[in-house]
């Protein structure tokens, strides 16, 4: 069983327990109720630079514990105040130790778009999403079937969100967007070995059009990474494990903001 494979299964699990606790008639009523999502095209494509999305992460497969985050909340607002156009919360629970409560307490505070970061396999998950106040989902190629994935995008899309449809692979770039996706994430991070590669990216990229959102995500350490990645055309970078680590989060993300903002930029992006 590869690593996405044990997640997946574990996050079906999970799925199942919390439907036995909220149905999916709760869910549409609470969706009902929620603020409508922001538009997040435009505020991640745009002609002021690279965005950032800045993530809530306390542990991953690849790296176990990160930082034990006490108060999610309080690091989103200084994600939000230090200039990120958008905060990704990871809700897995098992592996990345994530939750829908973390994104309550994020979404109770913060007014940018929020990413709900997780394995998404099944509508009842996007209802989820939409239910407690998303703005963009990620749903990652890896993990559908091409049927499976377009229309969750459509659901995703439908329930006013935007999807984020995370590839590996040039074949995988190119399955997001005949699935309807207009903003692609490319993850630098090998799901079977889990290593980065930062050159995933402009390897990747060639094969999406123009109209669409370019992600880099993964293995952002610094402004550097961030100047090479808008020079291979990225439109954000998605950033976690050197956020939460920093002592100084809200400056860590001013950092990568200016960096990608510099006007020394505007001549060399594709
Ligand atoms: O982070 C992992 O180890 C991981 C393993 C398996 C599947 C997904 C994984 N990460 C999810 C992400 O996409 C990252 O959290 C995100 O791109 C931020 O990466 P980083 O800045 O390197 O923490």
């Amino acid at each position: 069983m590869t690593v996405l494979e044990d997640i997946v299964a574990g996050v079906r699990e999970d799925v199942a327990a919390r439907q036995e606790r909220v149905t999916l008639e709760d869910l549409k009523e609470r969706a009902g109720r929620a603020h409508p999502a922001i538009s997040c095209l435009g505020r991640l494509k745009n002609d002021d630079g690279v965005q950032v999305i800045a993530e809530i992460k306390r542990a991953s497969p690849s790296k176990g514990p990160l930082a034990p985050i006490p108060d999610p909340a309080a690091l989103g607002e200084a994600y939000e105040s230090g200039g990120a156009c958008a905060v990704s919360v990871l809700t897995e629970e098992r592996r990345f130790l994530g939750s829908l409560a973390d994104f309550d307490q994020v979404r109770a505070r913060i007014d940018i778009p929020m990413l709900r970061k997780d394995f998404v396999v099944t509508p009842y998950q996007v209802w989820e999403a939409r239910a407690h106040g998303a703005d963009l989902v990620l749903l990652i190629v890896a993990a559908l079937e091409q049927s499976v994935l377009t229309s969750l995008v459509e659901r995703v899309h439908s329930l006013g969100m935007t999807a984020l449809v995370e590839a590996h692979d040039q074949g995988e770039a190119q399955r997001a967007v005949d699935a309807g996706a207009h903003i692609v994430g490319i993850n630098a991070r090998n799901l079977h070995t889990l290593q980065v590669d930062r050159r995933t990216f402009e390897e990747v990229v060639r094969v999406l059009p123009e109209h669409v959102a370019k992600i880099a995500e993964s293995g952002v350490r610094d402004a550097r990474d961030v100047r090479d990645y808008a020079r291979s055309g990225a439109d954000a970078v998605l950033v976690g494990e050197s956020l939460v680590r920093s002592a100084d989060p809200r400056a860590a993300v001013a950092e990568l903001v200016a960096a990608g903002s510099h006007p020394s930029l505007r001549s060399t992006r594709p």
